[in-house]
């Protein structure tokens, strides 16, 4: 089963917003950058706006494409297209219960992250 998925790496000045998956989803208690599965025919950009929205009650309004991502979880394949996002209407929250933080790019690495996003920190911190 292959999945897409749109991701948002939703940054000010320096620091990242990043939530924690719920212990019932796939990958659940690791940290992600939020986003979801792309609707079928939906494009990973009006998926990104649209997951944004759902997910953490901002309106994009800024973004730029930075990698995509194939990866084998073995139960499920996924391909994340991950995005930057820069500018946003609205202050983002866990619409959907997720604990969150806003963490300095640096302090990445601590946390932990499905195994598909390692490459996407590296290239964070670099
Ligand atoms: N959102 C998000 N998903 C990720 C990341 N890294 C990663 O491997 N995934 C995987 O991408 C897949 C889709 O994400 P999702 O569970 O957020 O999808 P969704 O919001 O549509 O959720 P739903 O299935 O509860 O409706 C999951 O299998 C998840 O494990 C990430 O940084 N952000
Ligand atoms: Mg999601």
């Amino acid at each position: 089963m292959l999945v897409r998925v749109a991701a948002g790496i939703i940054v000010r000045d320096d620091l990242v917003f990043i939530a924690l998956r719920k212990s019932s989803q796939h990958q659940g208690g690791l940290w992600e950058f939020p986003g979801g599965k792309c609707e079928p025919m939906e494009s990973p950009e009006t998926a990104l706006q649209r997951e944004l929205k759902e997910e953490c009650g901002i309106a994009v309004t800024e973004y730029s494409f930075f990698k995509t991502i194939a990866h084998d979880y073995g139960d499920k394949q996924v391909e994340l297209c991950f995005y930057k996002v820069t500018k946003f209407d609205g202050e983002p929250v866990g619409s959907e219960g997720q604990q969150t933080a806003w963490v300095p790019v640096s302090d990445l690495p601590s946390y932990d992250f499905p195994e598909a996003n390692k490459e996407i920190v590296a290239d964070l911190i670099k």
